[in-house]
């Protein structure tokens, strides 16, 4: 049994505290807002966040980093990633010297183009800091209904032994010590979401969908590797495997938005979809490195209101033919 701190009261913070609770760990979650914090810990919900969701009754919240961190030998950082590095920073001082931290947000930080392992280890560098990604919806876990994800640490053997002590009946981790390779996937396959979405929401069809999913999985394989991933963990249950999710159920939050984009709604009121926040900083990178990623940067254009979803159509469907698979040629 482990004493773990959630970092981030949303739904997956709380998915996961609830899962690790069932599991038998010592759980307490961090949240922001009080509120929250009390409706998890008297009345087992987070209704904003997971409807009516039941929580273990031995689940706590609280807003206070100091009790929320207190003992803990592993921390979960589940707060949106643009706010990961600001959490982090806050935990500074509650810390206990030898906690083992996980990356549990999907996103690059769109102001220094970090991972977000990268960014907690810059705040926290006297910590070990892994990586928990793969595909997963709250709502499932949240029932306790069966999941595998990556559990990434910069040791392959510490990895092993974490997956071995966090797996249970509904969570089986895999292990792996590619920590890099681990946040492309889960990063980009929220980019990608968008896009197959705004082809749904524009009626496109399933072929073009399909064709979508398997070019932009090939962008995110060229760009993860420039970035250091490597190919393997990219097929995985973090990239291949959350791709797959993601781009395949209304249940994703950017698979949703792209759909409202597609269709032409309003999407000021939509749930937190980190593909918007990710896109830019994806092209960026990709142009630096000079990887070509037409999928992703059409996106952008649309996301950004420079592009209509039928300009984007044209502009994909009329791009120079060339081999599909040109680095084995
Ligand atoms: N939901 C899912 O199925 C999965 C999500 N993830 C990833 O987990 C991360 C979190 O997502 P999720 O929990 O779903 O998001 P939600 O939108 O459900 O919740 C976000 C939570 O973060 C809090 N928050 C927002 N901004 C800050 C901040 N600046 N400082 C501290 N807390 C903040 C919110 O608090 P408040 O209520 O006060 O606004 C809320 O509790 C994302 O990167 C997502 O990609 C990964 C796997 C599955
Ligand atoms: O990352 C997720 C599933 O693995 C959740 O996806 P969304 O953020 O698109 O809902």
């Amino acid at each position: 049994m482990s004493r773990i701190s959630v970092i981030g009261t949303g739904a997956w913070g709380t998915a996961l505290a609830a899962a690790f609770t069932r599991q038998g760990h010592d759980v307490r979650l961090w949240g922001r807002n009080a509120a929250t914090c009390e409706e998890i810990s008297r009345q087992h919900s987070n209704q904003a966040y997971l409807g009516d969701a039941r929580l273990p009754e031995s689940l706590t919240a609280t807003p206070d980093m100091t009790v929320a961190l207190e003992d803990a030998e592993i921390v979960l950082f589940v707060a949106p990633a643009q706010s990961t590095g600001d959490v982090a920073a806050q935990a500074t001082a509650h810390l206990p010297q030898d906690a083992v931290l996980i990356a549990c947000a999907k996103g690059i930080d769109n102001r220094t183009g970090q991972t977000q392992s990268e960014v907690i280890g810059e705040k926290l560098p006297d910590h070990v800091v892994g990586v928990l990604s793969g595909p997963s919806f709250a709502a499932d876990v949240v029932r306790g209904l069966p999941t595998a994800l990556t559990l990434a640490l910069p040791e392959q053997e510490m990895a092993q032994a974490l997956a071995q002590e966090l797996s249970g009946d509904a969570i089986r981790l895999y292990a792996s010590d590619d920590t890099i390779g681990a946040q492309i996937g889960g990063s980009l396959k929220n980019v990608m979401a968008i896009a197959v979405g705004i082809c749904r929401g524009g009626g496109m069809g399933a072929s073009a969908e399909a064709a979508l999913i398997t070019r932009g999985y090939a962008e995110l394989v060229r760009l993860g590797v420039a970035m250091g991933a490597r190919p393997e963990t990219l097929m995985g249950l973090s990239g291949l495997g959350d791709l797959v999710l993601t781009c395949s159920s209304e249940l994703s939050r950017n698979f949703a938005y792209g759909i409202a984009v597609g269709r032409g709604q309003d999407v000021s009121g939509l749930k937190l979809a980190e593909g918007v926040h990710t896109v830019s900083i994806a092209n960026e990178i990709a142009a630096r490195h000079a990887i070509s990623c037409p999928v992703m940067q059409t996106a952008g254009l649309v996301l950004s209101g420079r592009m209509s979803a039928d300009k984007a159509r044209t502009t994909l469907m009329s791009r120079p033919i060339k081999a599909e698979h040109p680095e084995t040629r």
